[in-house]
C-alpha cells in the first residue's frame, strides 16, 4: 500500500479541476488525447452544457516517479463544484488522504476555495496548493501566492504553478502528490469498512456504489451490509476506474473503486454510509454520516391532469439515480393532483425540471420554491411546514422558526458597502465578522435566513460587485422569526398554489409586487378581475385586471365557418396551458410570479 496515493482536487468553480484531471490522464497514458472528451466525461448532458460537476468521476492512474523510479497508483476523486452539493464534497474528502487546492491565477482565492480549504483542514488532509492558468495574460501569480499563504499558512516555495490547459508543470503536481501525501493506513486483516462517497444508477446493472475501502477487503460473492439501514447484498462485481469501469478481483484496504451488488436504487446506497461484511460487521460505522435533507421545496404539477401517472413514474425513475430528490403526492385545489418535491437547492430543482423535459418529455408546472418552517402552535404542538398553502392560520400560531445559514462572501474591498447593504438591508442578514484574506480581499460573514438567498441572491451579489464577489453558505439551524402567510385571491377566490410566506416587514412590498405582476400575467377576461393579497385576515394589496371589450368571434362576423372553427380550436388549445380557477384562466407562468418579481428587481 506504500505505493498508493488517494487525493481529491478542490477548487472554486471554473478554476480548472476537470482540465487538470484530463491532463493527468493524458500524461499517465490512461487515455489517448483524442478519445479523452467522450471517454472521461461520460456524464449527463446538463453537466457538460452548464460546465458544472454534479457527479464524481473518480480516476485511477499509474505514474512512474522521476525521483525514485517507482510506480505509484494514484486515485483521484472529483468533487462537485456547486454549493447545492457541498455534502458530497465532504464525503469525497473523507475518502482521501490529501488534496490539490487549485486556484485560478487570474481570479485568486474565491469563496469556495476558502470553504473547501477549511473542509480539507477539518479532515486533516495534506494540502498541495497549486496555482493554475499561469499562461493567461492577466495571471497574477504573486498576489495569488500571498492569498494562498494567508489562507492556509503555507510558504510560497511549496505552492506549485501550472497551466493545466498547456500541460505546464503537471508532472510536478504528480511528484508532489507522491512526495507529500501520506499513503493510506488501514489493513486487509481487519473487518471490512468501506465508505460510500457516491453512487450511480445503471439501467442494466442496478446501483454502482463508489467506495473507499478503509479496512479489510471485498470481492464478488461476499455478503455485504449497508450500515445505516442494515440491508444485505451479495457482491457481483468489484472494480476500479481507469477511467472506464474495469473489473478487478478484489478491492482492499486503501483502494478506491466501485461495487455492484444488486442494489435497486441509489437511495439505498446512501452517500456517507459504511459498507461492512454482513456476517462479520464492524461495531462502529465510519464517522460523519448524515442523512441528506432537502432544503428547498416546490409543488410540481403535470400541465394536464391525465399526465399525473406519467409524472409519478418519471419522478420515480429520476429518484433511482438521485437520492437527494424527495417527493410525495399532493393535491392543490388550484392545480389538481401533483407532488410536493424537495431539492438540495435551486440548481438541483432546475436540473430535475430539465431532466424531466429532456429525458421524459414532460413539461411541468412548478410553484415558487420555499424553505421548510417550524411552527409552534398555541396548543404546544410543533408542525413542520414546507408548503405555504398549508401554513397554519395566524390565530393558531405561537411562534415560527425558519432555517438560517452562515453566508461567507469574499470581495475586493471597494464593493464592501454595497454588499453589506444588500445582505443587511434587503436580505435580513446580520454581519457576524469580517476578515482580511490576503491581498485586497475581504471575507464578510453573515447569518441570513435561507429563504432570502434561494431566489435571486447570487445574481444580486454579482451585480453589486461587478461579478467579483463569490459566496458559500452552510446551514446553521432554525431561528425564531416574524413571518406571515400571504394568500392571493383571484376574483375573490383564494388560489392556494400562489400563497407565500414573507417576513412581516417585507409583507406589504412583496404583496404589492406580486399582485401587480399577476395582473400583468393573467390575461384579460370578459369581466373585471380583482387580484388581491391577504395577510392576517386583511387585504393588504390589490390590483385590477380590466374587462376585455371585444369578443374574439366578433372579428369573424360574416367570415366563413372554417375560419371561425379554426379560431375556436386554437383557443381551446391555448386553454390547455391555462388553469381554470373559478371562472378565471391563469397561465402557468403566473405560478412562478414570485420568482419573476425577483428577476425584475435585478434589471
Ligand atoms: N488559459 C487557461 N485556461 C484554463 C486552464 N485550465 C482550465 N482552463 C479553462 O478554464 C475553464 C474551466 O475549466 P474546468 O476544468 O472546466 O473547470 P472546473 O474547475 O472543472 O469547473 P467545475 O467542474 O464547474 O468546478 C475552461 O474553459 C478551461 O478551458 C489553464 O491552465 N489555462
Amino acid at each position: 500500500m506504500k505505493n498508493v496515493r488517494n487525493i481529491s482536487i478542490i477548487a472554486h468553480i471554473d478554476h480548472g479541476k476537470t482540465t487538470l484531471s484530463d491532463r493527468i490522464l493524458e500524461i499517465t497514458g490512461a487515455v489517448e488525447k483524442r478519445k479523452m472528451r467522450e471517454q472521461f466525461l461520460d456524464s449527463m448532458d446538463i453537466e457538460r452544457e452548464r460546465g458544472i460537476t454534479i457527479k464524481s468521476h473518480p480516476l485511477r492512474v499509474f505514474y512512474k516517479s522521476k525521483k525514485n523510479g517507482k510506480v505509484y497508483e494514484i486515485n483521484i476523486v472529483d468533487t462537485p463544484g456547486h454549493v447545492d452539493f457541498t455534502y458530497e464534497v465532504d464525503r469525497s474528502l473523507a475518502a482521501v488522504e490529501g488534496v490539490i487546492l487549485l486556484v485560478d491565477a487570474s481570479q485568486g482565492v474565491q469563496a469556495q476555495t476558502v470553504a473547501n480549504a477549511y473542509k480539507a483542514i477539518e479532515h486533516n488532509l495534506e494540502i498541495i496548493p497549486v496555482i493554475n492558468k499561469i499562461d493567461l495574460p492577466n495571471a497574477n501569480i504573486p498576489e495569488t501566492e500571498l492569498e494562498i499563504e494567508d489562507l492556509i499558512g503555507i510558504s510560497s516555495e511549496e505552492i506549485l504553478k501550472v497551466s493545466a490547459k498547456e500541460g505546464i508543470g503537471v508532472e510536478d503536481v504528480l511528484e508532489a502528490i507522491i512526495g507529500r501525501v501520506p499513503s493510506p493506513k488501514g489493513t486487509e486483516n481487519e473487518k471490512l469498512s468501506a465508505l460510500i462517497f457516491d453512487a450511480k444508477y445503471d439501467k442494466y446493472r442496478g446501483v454502482i456504489t463508489y467506495v473507499r475501502v478503509f479496512n479489510g477487503e471485498i470481492k464478488p460473492g461476499d455478503k455485504i451490509m449497508t450500515y445505516s439501514n442494515k440491508q444485505v447484498y451479495e457482491v457481483v462485481e468489484t472494480g476500479v476506474f481507469t477511467p472506464d469501469m474495469t473489473p478487478i478481483e478484489k478491492l482492499k484496504a486503501g483502494d478506491i473503486g466501485y461495487i455492484i451488488a444488486g442494489i435497486k436504487e441509489v437511495s439505498l446506497a446512501k452517500i456517507g454510509d459504511t459498507i461492512t461484511n454482513a456476517t462479520d460487521p464492524v461495531e462502529e460505522p465510519l464517522p460523519g454520516y448524515k442523512e441528506i435533507k432537502p432544503m428547498v421545496f416546490a409543488g410540481m404539477y403535470p400541465g394536464v391532469p391525465e399526465y399525473y401517472e406519467e409524472l409519478r413514474k418519471a419522478l420515480e425513475k429520476l429518484k433511482l439515480n438521485d437520492s437527494s430528490l424527495t417527493f410525495y403526492p399532493d393535491h392543490s385545489p388550484a392545480l389538481g393532483f401533483g407532488f410536493r418535491c424537495g431539492f438540495l437547492g435551486l440548481l438541483h430543482m432546475d436540473v430535475v425540471r430539465e431532466r424531466l423535459e429532456r429525458e421524459f418529455e414532460m413539461t411541468v408546472i412548478l410553484t415558487a420554491p420555499n424553505v421548510e418552517y417550524k411552527v409552534i402552535l398555541k396548543n404546544g404542538e410543533e408542525v413542520i411546514v414546507n408548503d405555504p398553502a398549508k401554513f397554519p392560520d395566524e390565530s393558531m400560531i405561537q411562534e415560527v422558526y425558519e432555517p438560517y445559514v452562515k453566508l461567507s462572501i469574499i470581495t475586493p474591498p471597494e464593493y464592501l458597502g454595497k454588499l453589506m447593504n444588500l445582505v443587511q438591508n434587503e436580505k435580513r442578514g446580520i454581519m457576524t465578522s469580517t476578515e482580511n484574506a490576503g491581498f485586497e480581499r475581504v471575507v464578510l460573514n453573515f447569518e441570513v435566513p435561507l429563504a432570502e438567498i434561494i431566489f435571486d441572491f447570487f445574481d444580486k451579489m454579482k451585480a453589486s460587485s461587478r461579478g467579483y464577489a463569490s459566496m458559500d453558505y452552510e446551514m446553521i439551524g432554525y431561528r425564531k422569526s416574524e413571518l406571515v402567510k400571504i394568500t392571493i385571491l383571484v376574483n375573490k377566490e383564494p388560489v392556494d398554489a400562489l400563497s407565500i410566506i414573507a417576513h412581516k416587514n417585507k409583507a406589504y412590498a412583496m404583496a404589492r409586487k406580486l399582485v401587480d405582476k399577476l395582473a400583468e400575467l393573467i390575461p384579460q377576461h370578459q369581466f373585471e378581475i380583482p387580484v388581491q393579497a391577504r395577510a392576517g385576515g386583511r387585504i393588504i394589496a390589490r390590483s385590477t385586471i380590466k374587462a376585455l371589450r371585444k369578443d374574439v368571434l366578433a372579428k369573424c362576423y360574416g367570415g366563413d365557418v372554417t375560419r371561425k372553427m379554426k379560431l375556436l380550436q386554437k383557443q381551446k388549445e391555448g386553454k390547455k396551458r391555462l388553469r381554470e380557477i373559478g371562472s378565471v384562466s391563469i397561465p402557468q407562468e403566473a405560478f412562478l410570479a414570485l420568482l419573476k418579481v425577483g428577476e425584475d428587481e435585478n434589471k
